[in-house]
Formats: C-alpha cells, structure tokens, sequence
C-alpha cells in the first residue's frame, strides 16, 4: 500500500473522495467486491482512468472481480493521510469560521479543529461545538503548548495577510485559506485557498455549456 502521496497528480487526489464516499456507501450496503468499472459508470469516468487512480493507492483487483471494498476504502484513507487526525487551530470565529468548526464530518476526513481564536472579546470563551474560542492574543502560547501543524483562516481578506504571517511566525506549516486574499508567504509554508465563487463560476460555465449542448464528458477537469 503507497505510504504517502508524493507523486500521485493531482486530480487523482481530488477523485479520492468522491471515490470513498461511493465506496462506503457500497460497504454499508454489504457489497464486498467493486470493480473499476463500476465505479466509473457512477462518477462518470472512464475505467482506465479509476483503474490508473487506484494503482496510485498500491491496491491490486483481481482480473474479472474487482477490488475489495473495505480493502479500497483502507488504502485511500491511507492514501490521503487521513487516518492520522491532524488538529488544526481556527482563526475567525465569525460566520464561515463557526460553521466550519462545528462540522462534525471534518474528522472523518482526519481533520479536527481544537481551538479557535479571535480579536472581538464577546466571542472569547464561548464555544462552537466542542471547540472553545480563544483571544488572539493566546494564539503563540498554544501553539507552544500543543502540537499543530495548520492553520484555518476564516477573518475579513483585509486582515488576512497579518494572521497568516503570525501564524506562520508561531511555527504553522499549512494554513487552508477561505479568505478571499492571496497570501504572499514563504515557499516552505503549504497554503491552499478555497473558494465558494471558483466553484460557483464553474458551475455557472458548465450550465451554460450544458444549455449549449457542449458534450462535458471529455472536459479534464470535471471535479
Ligand atoms: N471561501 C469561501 O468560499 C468563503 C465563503 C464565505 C466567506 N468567506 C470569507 O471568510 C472570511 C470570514 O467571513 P465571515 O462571513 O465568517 O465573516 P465574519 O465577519 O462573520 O467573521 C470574521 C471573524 O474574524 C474575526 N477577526 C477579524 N479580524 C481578525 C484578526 N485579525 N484576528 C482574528 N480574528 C479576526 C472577527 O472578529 C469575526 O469574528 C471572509 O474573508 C470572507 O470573505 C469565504
């Protein structure tokens, strides 16, 4: 089984999902075997591209029979990394960031908020869910006293760039950006930015396509 995902492209990491979420709706159905073209007429891809993802895995089907369910669901959650928990701090407890910190699902995903931190003192000491919200001012303390790795940034884009140079000065090595502001940061330091409006301005283009009877089907990027 690979034991990391150095060199998988990606928008195979980007499919391993999708993948999952199919493969554990078939466990929880008791399917015990799936074959990649299964799985390829679901997600609407071809099955030498499921067969080329799932290679990166390390996982080997039997000819004819497929791949073992749980066996799959295993080796992409390995994949992935996420059967080892990451904790990760939030900074902005506002709207977007009480949402993301009380969801629940990120820990399947191997991702768990622990703290929150924010500059307006009405919030501190409250918490969203389980996860207590902290002032901004304790943010260099815990992380000195706790082992965290990312950073959820979830403030107005005018403040952005300042947090995320004090996270990265408290020794974060990942921020996963919601905040519409391109980080100038060091190389060393992993930033990935999401955004609602690129998914919608996707979606919007795909529409348009779709009313204009464009075939999507061999489109590159339908993830
Ligand atoms: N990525 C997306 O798709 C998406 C979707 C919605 C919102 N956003 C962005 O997320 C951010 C938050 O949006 P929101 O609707 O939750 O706003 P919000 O005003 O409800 O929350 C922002 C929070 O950040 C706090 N804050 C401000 N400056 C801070 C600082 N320097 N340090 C710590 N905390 C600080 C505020 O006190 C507030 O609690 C915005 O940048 C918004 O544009 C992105």
């Amino acid at each position: 089984m690979a034991t990391d995902n150095r060199g998988i492209p990606i928008p195979t990491i980007k499919r391993f999902p999708s993948y999952l979420r199919l493969l554990k709706g078939y466990r929880d159905e008791g399917m015990e075997m799936v074959s990649a073209t299964m799985l390829a007429d679901e997600l609407g891809l071809k099955p030498i591209q499921v067969r080329k993802d799932i290679s990166c895995t390390g996982i080997e089907g039997k000819p004819k029979v497929g791949f073992t369910v749980v066996k799959l669901i295993d080796a992409i959650v390995h994949t992935l990394g996420w059967d080892n928990a990451t904790d990760a701090v939030l900074i902005g407890a506002g709207h977007l960031g009480s949402a993301l910190a009380r969801y629940e699902g990120f820990e399947s995903y191997g991702l768990k908020i622990v703290a929150a931190f924010d500059i307006d003192q009405q919030k501190w000491g409250a918490k969203l869910g389980d996860v207590p919200v902290y002032p901004l001012t304790h943010l260099q303390q815990y992380l000195e006293e706790n082992h965290v790795n990312i950073g959820v940034l979830a403030v107005p884009a005018v403040q952005a760039q300042e947090v995320a140079e004090k996270l990265v000065a408290c020794g974060i090595l990942a921020i996963w950006n919601f905040a519409p502001k391109d980080l100038k940061l060091p190389p060393r330091v992993v930033v990935q930015r999401t955004d609602l409006a690129t998914s919608f301005a996707v979606l919007s283009a795909k529409v348009k396509r779709k009313m204009a009877k464009e075939d999507l089907l061999d489109e590159d990027d339908e993830w």
